[in-house]
């Protein structure tokens, strides 16, 4: 069972049960039709609204739920927030999160590895704590956003990790981008201290962070971690734009992978593209111009092609954390023999890439693992 909850006012019915696993020509597609009013998805309103559901499906596997969602002009009130709110880990994605909840008037707690990350958020009004336990313990609700699956499982269960300070009545959302397994431990390890847990990694990138526009993948052990997204609605609605309730924990780290498997094949696909482009002789500018006037459109071409075209990868999703993304996607295909070949082929050129010495720079530097040298090749 899946649940959408998003920021605008927005009521879609979706379709039931449909697999495009057997057939190649499945009648209905539920990707397709969630998005099919696309509009709904980028229109900026307020921040903060109410939502409710008005209509269902019945619930079987692959089902989807409709809901609308109610703008309030109002922030949500205090008393209706958990009130201490814990953030660990404060890097590209985590700092404007956390800041959001600053300036929405949330009671922040942070802590980085790196403590100096946490200085702009203190002047901002926020607390410190010197280790996820101490933050843990010290708030009601603590969001994690960590690099990998080894930081995201040292953070939440190390020696002073964050469950060492969980308790009954307290809860951990990860918005890390991590694979199911490392998911399904860390929130078994929190479970164990009495405390709720959600999984819940983020779709959106540095700027839709920035601007409150994410798109959050959540799901939960149980029916107790349904309360906790509850719970969280009116922090993750400060943080992002829509919300979806995917069922058991795994099943939003699936979601995630798979929406970055696509978007890391598209990016090489497209790096292919420009390059092949101006070996031709065409301008490649022009070519960022056609296809955002065409069907293959796609905001993420607009946003990095023009960038891209001049040699230019300012970081907003490091190139190392996609080849991780890649690679966790693939693990997740080997492990129900879905053949994934084009994946597989992107994520040979992030490795090429990361070998280059790109990993800090955005992913659209990709682009670099494809350039040949004009010299050498003239020669042959
Ligand atoms: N950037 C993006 O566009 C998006 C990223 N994501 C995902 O969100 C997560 C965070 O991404 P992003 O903010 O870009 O990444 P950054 O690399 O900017 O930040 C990573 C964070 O993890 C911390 N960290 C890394 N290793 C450890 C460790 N061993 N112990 C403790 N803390 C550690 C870093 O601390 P320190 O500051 O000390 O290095 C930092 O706070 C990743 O899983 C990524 O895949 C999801 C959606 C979009
Ligand atoms: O994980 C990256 C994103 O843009 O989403």
């Amino acid at each position: 069972m899946a649940m959408c909850f998003l920021k605008p006012h927005y009521t879609h019915h979706l379709p039931s049960s449909t697999s495009i696993l057997n057939s190649p020509f499945p009648k209905v597609s539920p990707t397709k039709s969630l998005f099919a009013n696309g509009s709904s998805f980028s229109t900026r309103i307020p921040n903060h609204f109410r939502a409710r559901p008005i209509s269902s499906t019945p619930t079987k596997p692959f089902s989807f739920k409709a809901f609308s969602s109610q703008i309030s002009a109002s922030a949500p009130k205090p008393d209706e927030m958990p009130a201490r709110v814990g953030f660990l880990g404060l890097g590209i994605m985590g700092s404007p999160m956390a800041q959001n909840l600053i300036k929405a008037g949330c009671n922040v707690t942070v802590w980085n590895r790196t403590e100096s990350k946490c200085s702009p958020l203190i002047s901002l009004g926020a607390k410190y704590k010197s280790s996820p336990k101490e933050v843990a313990a010290s708030c009601d609700v603590t969001f994690a956003m960590l690099a990998d699956p080894q930081s995201a499982l040292d953070v939440a269960c190390g020696e002073h990790g964050a469950a060492k300070g969980m308790s009954p009545g307290k809860g951990y959302v990860d918005v890390s981008t991590v694979d199911g397994a490392t998911s399904k431990l860390i929130g078994t390890r929190i479970k164990a201290t009495g405390a709720l847990f959600l999984e819940a990694p983020v779709s959106g990138s540095k700027k839709p962070a920035e601007d409150g526009q994410l798109i959050f993948l959540t799901a939960g052990i149980n029916l107790c971690d349904r309360s906790l997204f509850e719970t969280v609605a009116p922090l993750l609605d400060i943080m992002g734009k829509s919300r979806f309730f995917l069922g058991d924990v795994g099943n939003g780290a699936a979601m995630k992978l798979v929406v970055n498997m696509i978007m890391g094949s598209m990016m090489a696909s497209f790096s292919e593209g420009l390059l092949l482009s101006e070996r031709v002789g065409l301008d490649p500018k022009v070519l960022v111009e056609v296809v955002s006037q065409g069907a293959i459109s796609a905001p993420m071409f607009s946003m990095k092609g023009p960038s891209m075209v001049q040699s230019l990868y300012p970081t907003a999703f490091p190139l190392k954390h996609q080849q991780k993304d890649l690679r966790l996607a693939l693990g997740l295909a080997e492990s129900v023999s879905q053949p994934t070949p084009i994946a597989a082929a992107a994520n040979e050129l992030y490795k090429v890439a990361k070998s280059r010495g790109l990993s800090e720079e955005d992913f659209s530097a990709v682009i670099e693992a494809l350039k040949v040298k004009l010299q050498s090749q003239s020669k042959e």
